[in-house]
């Protein structure tokens, strides 16, 4: 579980978060989504250890956050062992983990290739398996689908919930689409400025045909209000 009340970090003279509130509880997913400017990756990079958490706050243990930097001259196969120690670890699991990942995000027939003989969704999942291979207790997110077309998005989108029901994780992600906040999000955190604007609890996550649905709308309409009530 993740627990903050009152984070404050600031780049210089430049306060980035003011005050913050965020609980995660395990096992759960958050969108964390607000304006350009208000936050969203300094808190993700706190949570990550990237930045250095100021007292009296610890940096919560097994984050790791996704980045899609996949190392050109290496396959795709060789690029999700390297979320893995070798020092840790022997050839032959490190074989099978591996080969776990590719099945699980369907990525199999495109082990041998390198990153860039492959789509953007493509790497999107080479980037995730290579997260998950470690069996992180928290995943971190940011822009997950930014870079996709919108196909492409939902498809990433429906993996992550495939995924998160096939093995439970706590999921933490920064979006810029009230859509994706509420697919994916169990509760959805509204920033302002470096603070908490509004949380949103959204129990229709992961229900059937969720984005063809009222609630789904209705949850979007919610978010949008809080977005805009920020905008004041
Ligand atoms: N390295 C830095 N040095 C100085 N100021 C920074 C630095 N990184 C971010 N900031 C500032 O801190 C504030 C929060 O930035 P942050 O990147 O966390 O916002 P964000 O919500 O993720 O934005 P976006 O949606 O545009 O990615 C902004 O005012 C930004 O200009």
């Amino acid at each position: 579980m993740i627990s903050l009340e009152g984070l404050s970090y600031s780049y210089g003279e430049n306060l980035a978060l003011n005050k913050m509130k965020l609980t995660v509880e395990a096992g759960t997913t958050t969108a964390i989504i607000g304006p350009s400017g208000c936050g969203k990756t300094t808190l993700l990079y706190l949570l990550a250890g990237l930045l250095p958490m100021p007292e009296p706050f610890l940096k919560p243990s097994g984050i790791v956050l996704q980045n899609y930097g996949l190392f050109p001259w290496k396959t795709v196969k060789a690029n999700i062992g390297l979320g893995l120690d070798r020092g840790l670890v022997k050839k032959s699991e490190m074989n099978a983990r591996t080969d776990e990942m590719l099945e699980l995000l369907g990525i199999q027939e495109i082990a041998n290739r390198y990153p860039n003989q492959i789509s953007g969704g493509q790497r999107q999942r080479a980037a995730i398996a290579r997260t998950l291979i470690s069996n992180p207790d928290i995943l971190l997110l940011d822009e997950a689908s930014s870079a996709l077309d919108a196909l492409s998005k939902e498809k990433i989108q429906n993996l992550l919930l495939e995924l998160f029901r096939k093995r439970p994780m706590t999921l933490v992600f920064v979006t810029h689409s009230i859509e994706e906040a509420v697919f994916l999000g169990q509760k959805i955190v509204v920033m302002h400025q470096g603070s908490l604007s509004k949380v949103i609890e959204n129990s229709n996550m992961g229900m059937k045909n969720h984005r063809a649905s009222k609630q789904f709308y209705d949850t979007c309409l919610a978010v949008r209000t809080a977005l805009e009530a920020g905008d004041d």
